[in-house]
C-alpha cells in the first residue's frame, strides 16, 4: 500500500458477517484497502465476493464486525455528503424532472433554491445533459438516466465517488461512453473514485489501481496497479488504448487470474 495522505480513505482489516453466516463464508474478511487522492480504485469480481458490502460500508450503509473505516482521519458512521453514491439502478425519482432529480440532494441539505438550480446546471453540463433540465425521466435513454445520477452525486460535491456497478444495465456502445465520461470526469474533477464492476475490460481500463476480489469468504486477492486509464487521459484513443498489445496481455492475466479464483472455489 502506497503511503496515506490525510484525506485518504483507509479501510482496515475490515470483516462483514451477515446473520447466519460463519467466519468461513463471510461477506468480507480481513479487508484492507486506501483511496487516496487522484486515485480510481476498481474493485472487480465474481458475484457475491463482497463488492456491494465494501461499498456499503465505505458509504456509511453498513458497520463493519471487525476492523475500521477511516475518511478524512475520522471513522465512518453514516452517510455523508463528502461521500457520494452512483447506484447500479440510478435511483431516480420518475416524478420529479432531470433538475429536481439532481438538486433533490442540495434540497435536503437546505441549500437555497437559486444556488441549488445553479449548482444542477452546472453538474448537467458537466456530464453532457445540458438542455435536458426539464425533462422527464421517463423520457430519457438509460445511459442518459446513470448520467442524472452521476450529476446527483456530483451536485453535492463529494470528496469520494462511490460506484456500484453502474454501466451494468447499459449496451455496449453506451457502457464506452459512460466509460470516457467518468474518466473526464476524474480528470476535471480530481476526485477520487471507487467503482465496482465485473466487468473486466471495463475494470482494467478504468483503474489506477484494480483490486481483485474472491468469495467464501470476500476478500482481496491481489492488486495491480494500472496506466491506461492515465494514457486515455493523456489523449490515446479509448479503441487504441484497448486494442493495444499490452492491455490485451493485462486483461488476459486479470482474466486468468478470475479463473483460477473460481478453479479453486468449485474444486
Ligand atoms: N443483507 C444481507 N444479509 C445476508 N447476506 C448478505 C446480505 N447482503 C449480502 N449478503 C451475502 O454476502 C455476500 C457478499 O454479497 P455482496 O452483495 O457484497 O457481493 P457482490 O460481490 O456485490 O455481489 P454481486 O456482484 O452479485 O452484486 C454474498 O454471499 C451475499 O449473499
Amino acid at each position: 500500500m502506497s503511503h496515506p495522505d490525510a484525506s485518504s480513505l483507509i479501510v482496515e482489516r475490515v470483516s462483514v458477517q451477515y446473520p447466519g453466516h460463519t467466519g468461513h463464508d463471510a461477506a468480507l474478511r480481513d479487508v484492507s484497502l486506501q483511496i487516496n487522492s487522484g486515485e480510481l480504485v476498481v474493485a472487480l469480481g465474481p458475484s457475491g465476493c463482497g463488492k456491494t458490502t465494501l461499498l456499503n460500508l465505505i458509504a456509511g450503509f453498513l458497520r463493519p464486525s471487525q476492523g475500521r473505516v477511516l475518511f478524512e482521519g475520522q471513522p465512518v458512521d453514516g452517510p455523508a455528503a463528502s461521500r457520494g453514491v452512483v447506484f447500479q439502478d440510478n435511483a431516480l425519482l420518475p416524478w420529479l424532472n432531470v433538475i429536481d432529480n439532481v438538486a433533490l440532494g442540495l434540497k435536503l441539505q437546505g441549500v437555497p433554491a437559486a444556488e441549488r438550480q445553479a449548482r444542477a446546471l452546472a453538474v448537467l453540463k458537466e456530464v453532457d445533459l445540458d438542455g435536458f433540465a426539464s425533462h422527464r425521466i421517463w423520457q430519457l435513454s438509460g445511459g442518459m438516466r446513470q448520467r442524472v445520477g452521476l450529476a446527483r452525486a456530483l451536485a453535492a460535491n463529494p470528496q469520494l465517488l462511490l460506484m456500484d456497478e453502474p454501466f451494468a444495465a447499459l449496451d455496449a456502445f453506451t457502457r464506452e461512453q459512460m466509460q470516457e465520461l467518468v474518466l473526464k470526469l476524474w480528470q476535471q474533477t480530481g476526485k477520487r473514485i471507487l467503482l465496482i464492476t465485473h466487468d473486466i475490460e471495463e475494470a482494467v481500463f478504468l483503474a489506477s489501481e484494480l483490486i481483485l476480489m474472491s468469495p467464501r469468504p470476500g476478500r482481496i486477492v491481489s492488486r495491480i496497479a494500472l496506466d491506461f486509464s492515465r494514457r486515455y487521459i493523456a489523449g490515446e484513443s479509448a479503441r487504441a488504448i484497448k486494442s493495444d498489445p499490452a492491455f490485451i496481455a493485462t486483461r488476459e492475466h486479470v482474466l486468468a487470474q478470475v479463473f483460477a479464483q473460481r478453479g479453486r472455489e468449485f474444486a
